[in-house]
């Protein structure tokens, strides 16, 4: 399915973690809708290469996450670009942005290409550290990023991140509830079928990532979760 729009489960998988072929096999023929190729630490074009070749033995639809410019390579589906909305930092906003436009712009098909807001609010994980998130906000806070996402920067994706922690769904609801156009992801400590279905029934999709390393049965039951 190659409407982003129509997804409504996504698995995300880590060029620096180890899956067998079989665990893959599993993941890419789940009925999960698409696979993000994506992490924060040690993404390199060799890891990144070497996932794709696995999971170009599938149907399922297949999106680089942007990391580092090191690791950009032709041969995905889509290419989602992140830009953290409450990073203190102006690179993770425009300046890597600025430097990639300036060095592929000439090649990138514009439509493969969708920008993502990000809202990280899990003041530990690493894509927070990185990026100096400032998590310590208010639900206000966040729905102001959300409608800034949606009406100034009108971007097509506006990602709540909780990775490794799992979320509030109540705030999820309320950024749900300002969103006309712009696509609710919601990623973090998705562990079960229960938390997959109370997320799901807020986010437009829902982002399943670290379980598939820890228990793959219980990341394969959150599609179920959300398909039926
Ligand atoms: C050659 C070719 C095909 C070209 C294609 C054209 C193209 C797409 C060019 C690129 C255009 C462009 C504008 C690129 C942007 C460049 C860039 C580096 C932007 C910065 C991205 C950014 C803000 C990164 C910060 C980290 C972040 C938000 C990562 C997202 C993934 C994430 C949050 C993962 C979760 O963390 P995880 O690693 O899972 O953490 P745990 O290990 O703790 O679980
Ligand atoms: O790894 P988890 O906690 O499932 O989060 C998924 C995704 O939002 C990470 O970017
Ligand atoms: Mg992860």
């Amino acid at each position: 399915m190659y409407d982003i729009r129509q997804w409504r489960h996504v698995f995300k998988l880590d060029p620096n973690k180890e899956i067998s072929d079989e665990q893959l096999e599993h993941i890419c023929e789940s009925g999960t809708d698409a696979v993000i190729v994506g992490g924060t630490d040690d993404v390199t074009l060799e890891n990144v290469l070497e996932l794709l070749a696995r999971i170009r033995r599938f149907s399922v639809p297949c999106v680089l996450e942007i990391s580092n410019l090191e690791s950009v390579t032709p041969g995905f589906d889509f290419y989602f670009v992140p830009m953290v909305l409450n990073s203190r930092e102006k690179k993770w906003i425009i300046d890597l942005h600025h430097e990639a436009v300036k060095q592929f712009g000439d090649i990138m098909n514009w439509d493969e290409i969708f920008m993502e807001g990000y809202c990280i609010l899990h003041k530990n994980c690493k894509a927070a550290m990185l990026t100096d998130a400032n998590t310590e906000l208010q639900e206000d806070d966040v729905v102001a990023y959300a409608r800034i996402a949606e009406h100034m920067y009108r971007l097509p994706i506006f990602y709540l991140e909780y990775s490794g922690s799992y979320g509030n769904p109540e705030l999820v609801q309320r950024v749900k509830q300002v969103l006309k156009q712009t696509q609710l992801f919601y990623g973090g400590g998705i562990e079960t079928e229960k938390q997959a279905k109370e997320m799901a029934q807020y986010a437009d999709t829902i982002v399943v990532g670290n379980v598939i390393y820890e228990d793959i049965k219980k990341a394969l039951a959150t599609v179920k979760a959300v398909k039926q």
